[in-house]
């Protein structure tokens, strides 16, 4: 059975539910808010949706217990008025690691022993504390992290050199906020290195173009939905195929000792594996001091285990 809880049924949580319904992912969806009456909405919203539909997904609401056998847990509890003007996501991490912490003990007594994927910002720092506040295993805990981000790049390299975003690959690093970069060395076009190709790409204004992305979707109606919503849908999928898919997430690095955002391969397990892409000096470097702005966010968490 293809079973998915869902903690937080904002903006994103009802999206990813309704995309999980109407592609017909999973078999059963747990569906948890502090808003009994939204949870309660949602649910008679996507009954109503799947008159129209082939797939046949059963929704169970309000039950922590009924968590016990999922596959997969996606945490998006969160508010996401408290962003403000500027959309500086650690001005969600008082509200949010309270979250964690309430949520993380229900999670454990439920029995829960699948996969935690975590959505809320600042996300590496809520995957770190949302790993700490239940004890899983490293692997099992993870943020959608720089997934997002990487897209965005992958839009912001396709419009400038008009090819599809599907054949730009490579990866955005560390920090899902203000700290994150391109990594240029890793970029492709078809199989080419985007740094041989002809046109004059200005990358410091490419790199500002992916870091604005977020900002771009979410000044409009002061939330993002749709990509965040795609994103978990698609990892739920490769978790629950034992894709073995590369992607870039949230993972921890024992090295680093830190959560952040670097490729790895997800399946059943959840990060199956490292992808350990030869950075640049410059890269590296950026990469330890966004790596530094998560630590210090978590260090700074007034509620510790
Ligand atoms: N990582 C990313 O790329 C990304 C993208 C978009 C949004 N986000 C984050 O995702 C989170 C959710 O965004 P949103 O727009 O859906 O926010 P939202 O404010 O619309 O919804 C948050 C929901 O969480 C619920 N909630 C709050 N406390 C809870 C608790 N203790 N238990 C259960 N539910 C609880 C609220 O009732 C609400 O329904 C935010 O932290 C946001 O910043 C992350």
């Amino acid at each position: 059975m293809r079973k998915v809880g869902i903690i937080g049924l904002g903006h994103v949580g009802a999206t990813l539910a309704y995309t999980l319904v109407t592609e017909n992912v999973v078999d059963e969806l747990v569906l948890i808010d502090k808003d009994e009456k939204r949870a309660i909405s949602e649910e008679y919203d996507l009954l109503d949706a799947q008159v129209f539909l082939t797939g046949k997904t059963k929704i169970i609401i309000q039950d922590y217990q009924a968590l016990k056998d999922a596959s997969v847990i996606v945490f998006c509890a969160g508010q996401i008025s408290a962003l403000g003007d500027d959309g500086d996501r650690f001005k969600e991490l008082e509200i949010t690691s309270k979250i964690v912490e309430e949520t993380a003990p229900k999670i454990k007594q439920s029995g829960f022993d699948g996969i935690i994927i975590t959505i809320t910002n600042p996300c590496d720092v809520i995957a770190a504390y949302m790993q700490k506040q239940t004890g899983f295993e490293t692997t099992k805990v993870f943020g959608t992290g720089t997934m997002l981000d990487t897209a965005r790049m992958q839009q912001a390299v396709s419009r400038n050199v008009s090819i599809d975003s599907r054949n730009v690959g490579g990866y955005v690093y560390g920090e899902h906020g203000d700290s994150q970069f391109v990594a240029w060395s890793t970029v492709t076009i078809g199989d080419r290195p985007l740094l041989t190709w002809d046109s004059e790409l200005d990358l410091n204004q490419l790199d500002e173009a992916v870091r604005a992305g977020g900002w771009n979707a979410f000044a409009g109606k002061g939330y993002t939905s749709y990509g965040i919503a795609t994103c978990g849908a698609r990892l739920i999928r490769m978790i629950l195929n034992d894709a073995k898919t590369i992607v870039p997430v949230s993972a921890y690095d024992d090295q680093m000792d830190s959560y952040y955002g670097q490729p790895v391969v997800i399946g059943k397990n959840g990060i199956e594996s490292f992808i350990s892409c030869p950075l640049t000096e410059k890269e590296q470097n950026s990469l330890k001091e966004s790596v530094q702005i998560i630590k210090d966010g978590l260090a700074n968490l007034p509620f510790k285990q």
